[in-house]
């Protein structure tokens, strides 16, 4: 899924590979690298012009590389891998880890080589250039039989000199040149076969490759990696490390990422470069039965948050759209629709809202089919419990038929045994009165009745219905309505002398607005006509 090293010969063109292997490019890693060709320097003295690669073309030259057979079958004894008694090169060109040209003799140059997957394609370059060299893969014991080798070459002042294949930067050559001299080989435009071998010698982007989804599936992951980058000297750190250290690739790494913080903290991906998720927002902030313009900024409280607390969503910057559904079934439904049509709906979580339990039924009946997590804050109604006809729809607020188990203990507890009910008809918020009716009435308390008044009612009838409870003689009442009604019925109730103060007990809804009694300010800012004045409706309340 993530490749931090592939090196890119000059001559690949890199978006044929992206394309057909469906990755990305994600930048260099570390500066340059290529293969080459290198001989210890305490053995290069010994032929003048060693640094080129004409000394291999020649038979009388090369058998300065050759080896006497106890050497040869020195470094052949590490030419496979004891665990499995495999040799390291199993290709149909080597014969027991070993590939010998066929114009080769004995006094052909050995080359020393790590893995033919790597480094394999030097026998063609050997073939086509028709150099007398023969290779030896030794696997991961390239790192020290050079060394090894140098040395007893020295002890012995054999007239022979060593040769290497490799990249470099490996942990065996490193960047500098303090250890080897590098071959010269012709650049690779003039080679007829660089595509497969002359361009293996010049410099290789070192890049990341990153399977493209995962900019979308793991943008932190994909940012992160787009902005990891070694300096050189960090590259030779982590390179000397891993000589002083062959395979603890672990440790190593945990050892640099402490003591290198100052390097890799800018890799950390901004909360910019975080894959960004939307809530989609239903408020009631204007033109509604119910307005609370504050769960906006509850919403945005919470938000902040979540995108500061990294157990939560680490990887994500939550973001949220906000448009008001004004507690109105067509309005919610055409901010969902809104949010469907969205140009970022795939990244949509879900809606938060709507407020008013009206305006549920639909949305949460569409939202269903298109698998599409609601979650009101606000809608009390206890019609949406039904988890197999609404799937999808959550809320955070308690649903008020628990309201009618409160309303039997209080009334028990207080000794009250008649209660009746105002409330607004077609309502679904209202719908749990019915369920309270019942339930006090199998404990014997009396609901004397159970009064819905008409939407489009007339301003004078208010009274009506309130007259019908004072007829009846009842004092509890239980008047679930919003805030326009409720300044009706409660100018109603101080009109007929039915308040606190008369001995009345009015239960209203916790949510209506604090101002809700401000009969001067809506009379006068919403085209409203109810006859008693702010004093007046403070004296209800
Ligand atoms: N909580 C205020 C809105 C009530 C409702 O419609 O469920």
């Amino acid at each position: 899924m993530v490749n931090l090293e592939v090196w890119i010969a000059p001559d690949t063109n890199l978006i044929e590979f992206t394309n057909a292997y469906q990755v990305k490019d994600c930048g260099a890693v570390a500066p340059a690298g290529r293969f080459g060709w290198f001989v210890p320097l305490p053995l290069a003295y010994l032929v003048p012009g060693m640094d080129h690669w004409r000394i291999f073309a020649d038979e009388s030259t090369a058998s300065l590389f050759s080896m006497s057979d106890r050497d040869f079958n020195y470094v052949q004894s590490f030419a496979r891998l004891s665990a499995t008694d495999k040799f390291y090169c199993e290709e149909s060109f080597c014969t027991t880890g070993i590939f010998t040209p066929t114009h080769c003799n004995t006094s052909c140059a050995v080359l020393l080589a790590g893995h033919p997957d790597e480094t394999g394609f030097v026998v063609q370059h050997i073939l086509e250039m028709k150099l007398f060299v023969r290779v030896i893969w030794v696997g991961p014991n390239l790192k020290w039989l050079p060394d090894t080798l140098t040395a007893s070459y020295l002890n012995e002042k054999t007239n022979h000199s060593l040769v290497l294949l490799s990249h470099m930067p490996s942990p065996i050559t490193m960047w500098d040149n303090s250890k080897f001299m590098s071959v010269a080989f012709p650049p690779c435009e003039t080679l007829q076969t660089s595509q497969n071998v002359g361009c293996k010698y010049e410099l290789h982007r070192l890049v990341k490759l990153v399977w493209s989804r995962l900019e979308v599936g793991a943008k932190p992951a994909y940012e992160a990696v787009q902005k990891m980058s070694f300096s050189r000297d960090n590259y030779l750190d982590l390179l000397a490390r891993y000589s002083q250290q062959p395979g603890a690739v672990e440790k190593i790494a945990c050892e640099w990422l402490v003591e290198n913080k100052v390097s890799w903290k800018p890799w950390i991906p901004t909360s910019d470069e975080k894959n960004v998720i939307y809530i989609g927002g239903i408020f009631p902030i204007s033109v509604s039965t119910y307005t609370a313009k504050g769960i906006v900024r509850a919403a945005e409280m919470a938000l902040e948050a979540v995108n500061a607390n990294d157990t939560i969503l680490r990887d994500y910057n939550l973001k949220m759209k906000v448009n008001n559904g004004e507690c109105k079934a067509e309005a919610v439904m055409n901010t969902f629709i809104y949010y469907v049509l969205f140009s970022v709906y795939k990244k949509l979580v879900g809606i938060l809202g709507p407020a008013c339990s009206d305006t549920v039924e639909p949305l949460a009946g569409v939202t269903k089919h298109f698998r599409t997590v609601v979650i009101s804050y606000s809608a009390e109604g206890s019609t949406f419990s039904d988890r197999s006809k609404y799937p999808y729809f959550f809320r955070t607020i308690g649903e008020n038929t628990q309201y009618k188990f409160v309303y039997l203990q209080l009334f028990q507890k207080l000794g009250w045994e008649q209660v009746a009910a105002l409330t607004e008809d077609g309502h679904k918020y209202t719908e749990y009165i019915s369920h309270t009716q019942d339930l006090l009435q199998a404990n014997g308390i009396t609901f004397v009745v159970n009064r819905k008044f008409p939407r489009d009612r007339e301003k004078a009838s208010m009274s009506k219905y309130l007259q019908e409870l004072k007829n009846k003689k009842v004092h509890i009442i239980i008047g679930d309505m919003f805030d326009v009604a409720v300044r009706d019925v409660m100018c109603q109730a101080y009109n007929l002398k039915m308040t606190a103060q008369e001995g009345y007990v009015w239960f209203l809804p916790q949510w209506l607005a604090p101002n809700w009694y401000d009969t001067d300010y809506y009379n006068a800012h919403h085209l409203e006509n109810v006859m008693c004045s702010t004093t007046q409706m403070i004296d209800v309340s």
